[in-house]
């Protein structure tokens, strides 16, 4: 396949390496101040753009792909303001956008089990839950969209929280997600249940960064004749 990568950093580059081991092509890459490069015809000729950039510019690249009628693979956290925006664009313009807050396999058995965990948890009051992100000290988002996406699923599954907040304990509505940013962490997730008797932690551990580039890249695959708004969802049969 023919893939552009949008956003040549520490995820570009490992999803270059993936993507050659499986036979594809990188026909361009785009970084900061090469948006001139989404108008040639290399990007154009991309069947897949695999975009993993910053908040701030990811809306942006996702409509100058879409303007190339280039399928969008989107890794980015931090931009889901937008996110009806870039649905509106699937629907009614026939573009194609895959989004993950994590691409890992491991990760997305991880939301399966903690949305199974928090509608057990539903019948056991007893229970209070809390949640604790750790990554890398050049994060730009926090909490972590992969927490984001954790704490939207014991939200809907557990029945009684409100919210999530950052950094806030106290309020009981509220599900608290502590951030840490330590060295070159690639990324863990905890999810802590705790009654007055025990505790109870899941956790997903990254090992590096193979994992997310992995499942970007597979994504890339999967999108190929599809079009419309795509994620793990469709991809993985995972979530219950
Ligand atoms: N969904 C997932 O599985 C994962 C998501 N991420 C997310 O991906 C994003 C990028 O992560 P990293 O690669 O670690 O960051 P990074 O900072 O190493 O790389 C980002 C790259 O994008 C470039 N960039 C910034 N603005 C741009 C623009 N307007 N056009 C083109 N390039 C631009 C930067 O110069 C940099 O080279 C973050 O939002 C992070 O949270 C990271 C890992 C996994
Ligand atoms: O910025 C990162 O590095 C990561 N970002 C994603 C997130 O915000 O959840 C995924 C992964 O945890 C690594």
């Amino acid at each position: 396949m023919k893939i552009a990568l949008i956003g040549y950093g520490k995820m570009g580059h490992e999803i270059e390496k993936i993507a050659l081991q499986r036979g594809h092509e990188i026909v361009c890459t785009i970084d900061l101040n090469e948006t001139g490069k989404f108008d040639s015809p290399e990007f154009r000729s991309a069947e897949a753009a695999i975009e993993f950039t910053s908040p701030e510019s990811a809306l942006q690249n996702y409509r100058r792909a879409f303007a190339a009628n280039v399928p969008v693979v989107s890794g980015t956290t931090g931009w889901l303001e937008h996110l009806n925006e870039i649905k509106a664009a699937c629907k009614n313009e026939g573009q194609t956008f895959f989004y993950a807050s994590n691409f890992s396999l491991g990760v997305n058995i991880f939301y399966a089990l903690s949305n199974y965990l928090a509608k057990i948890m539903s019948q056991f009051p007893d229970y209070d839950v809390r949640m604790e992100e750790t990554h890398h000290i050049h994060k730009l988002d926090a909490p972590s969209g992969t927490a984001i996406t954790l704490a939207e699923g014991i939200l809907e599954n557990l029945g009684r929280k409100e919210t999530w907040s950052l950094n806030k304990a106290g309020n009981e509505n509220e599900l608290e997600i502590k951030v840490f940013r330590e060295g070159e962490v690639p990324g863990i997730h905890t999810v802590i249940y705790e009654s007055e008797a025990d505790s109870i932690r899941i956790t997903h551990d990254a090992k590096s960064r193979k994992g997310f580039a992995l499942g970007a890249v597979l994504a890339a695959e999967f999108t190929k004749g599809k079009k419309g708004f795509l994620g793990m969802k469709d991809m993985l049969n995972l979530h219950p």
